[in-house]
């Protein structure tokens, strides 16, 4: 009996110490929540940062929306994407609605072999922006050995997802640390924060842009440099092929809107209210049950991609 109670004395103080971090921790973010959608604040980015912006991926989805929004700031933007039809289309849209200058840039980020010409093209660029968005992923979840082509899609995917951040990196970052300013936005994913199977490469991919942003901020904040992860769930583009938007899927321009406003304020970010409140449910999952359900919805998506297929 005597010996029972120092032991519940013990587990009444671990037990109120949990619930105290658990209420810190909820606090801080509904707090900061609040603090970035409630109260709101002007852009984190403008021509003062450097004026132009460069967007890889900017002819589609999200990293359309983010060159519109740039240059809705007043920010000069540079194009990058494979399509030239498409690139000259989205640059003349920009220009004409926002009244900026663009330019474009046709490269395939597949390939390793394009850098110097994104280099010779950026020559005397000030460049405020980066925005690290150029991504592939699966066209449908599948397990790892039923991959098509899956030797051709490991090289693909890590060229596009991760090469292509850690090369513009090194071709913007430079000119940014001379002049002691700059922002440069890695989109992630959702599935990089926490894995997501059957989209295991794409998922580590994006595992990869979340530790690098992290990382290349700590370097390099003290040199005026901001660097942010930013972590979506599903939006509605043509990767995701969801074609409806709804509360938990936002259109990639509403999307782009919301996590604009956290530039500046926060280096990782869901970078929309409904999908940071499922970030932070997600994380408080156990992580076999997390890795349970996004099994499960895999597997349901999975199915329902194939049934779909063979109706074709
Ligand atoms: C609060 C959270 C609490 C707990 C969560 C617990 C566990 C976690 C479980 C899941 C984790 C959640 C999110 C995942 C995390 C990150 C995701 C990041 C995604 C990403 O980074 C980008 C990608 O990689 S996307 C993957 C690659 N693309 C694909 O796989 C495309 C596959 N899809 C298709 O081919 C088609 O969409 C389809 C065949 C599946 C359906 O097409 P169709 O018949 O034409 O139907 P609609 O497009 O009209 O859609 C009908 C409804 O289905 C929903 N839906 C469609 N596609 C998806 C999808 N990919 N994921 C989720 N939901 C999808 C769509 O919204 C419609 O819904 P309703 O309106 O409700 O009917
Ligand atoms: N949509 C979603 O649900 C989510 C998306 N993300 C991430 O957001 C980013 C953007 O995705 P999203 O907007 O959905 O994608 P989209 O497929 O809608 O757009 C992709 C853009 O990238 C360009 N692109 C694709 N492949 C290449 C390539 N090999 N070389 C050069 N450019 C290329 C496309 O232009 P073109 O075809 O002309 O080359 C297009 O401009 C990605 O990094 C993705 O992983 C993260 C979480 C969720």
């Amino acid at each position: 009996m005597e010996s029972a109670l120092p032991a519940a004395g013990f587990l009444y103080w671990v037990g109120a110490g949990t619930v105290a971090y658990l209420a810190l921790r909820i606090s801080y973010s509904l707090f900061m929540a609040f603090r970035v959608w409630g109260l709101g604040h002007g852009p984190g980015v403008g021509p003062e940062l450097g004026e132009w912006a460069v967007v890889t991926g900017g002819t589609d989805g999200i990293g359309k929306s983010y060159a519109e929004e740039l240059a809705k700031c007043g920010m000069k933007v540079v194009l990058i994407s494979r399509s030239q039809d498409k690139l000259n289309e989205v640059s003349r849209e920009i220009r004409e609605k926002f009244k900026v200058e663009t330019k474009t840039i046709a490269a395939d980020f597949a390939s390793e072999d394009i850098y110097d010409k994104i280099k010779t093209s950026l020559e005397g660029l000030k460049i405020g922006v980066l925005v690290n968005n150029v991504g592939i992923s699966y066209e449908y979840p599948e397990y790892f050995l039923e991959i098509p082509d899956l030797d051709n899609t490991i090289k693909k995917m890590l060229n596009v997802n991760i090469l292509s951040v850690c090369k513009m990196t090194h071709l913007v970052l430079p000119g940014m640390v001379e002049r002691s300013k700059g922002v440069i936005l890695n989109i992630s994913s959702a599935s990089g924060m926490n894995p997501f199977p059957l989209l295991t490469i794409y998922s580590a991919t994006k595992g990869f842009v979340d530790f690098f942003s992290q990382c290349i901020h700590e370097e390099y904040k003290s040199k005026g440099i901001f660097v942010q992860s930013v972590l979506p769930f599903f939006v509605a583009t043509k990767m995701s092929k969801i074609r409806k938007p709804s509360l938990t899927v936002p259109t990639s321009e509403a999307y782009v809107k919301s996590a604009m406003k956290t530039v500046g304020l926060k280096t990782r970010t869901n970078g929309y209210p409904i999908h940071s409140l499922m970030g932070t449910i997600v994380c408080m999952l156990p992580s076999s049950l997390y890795l349970k359900l996004s099994m499960y919805r895999g597997k349901s998506i999975r199915a329902r991609y194939l049934k779909k297929a063979k109706k074709n």
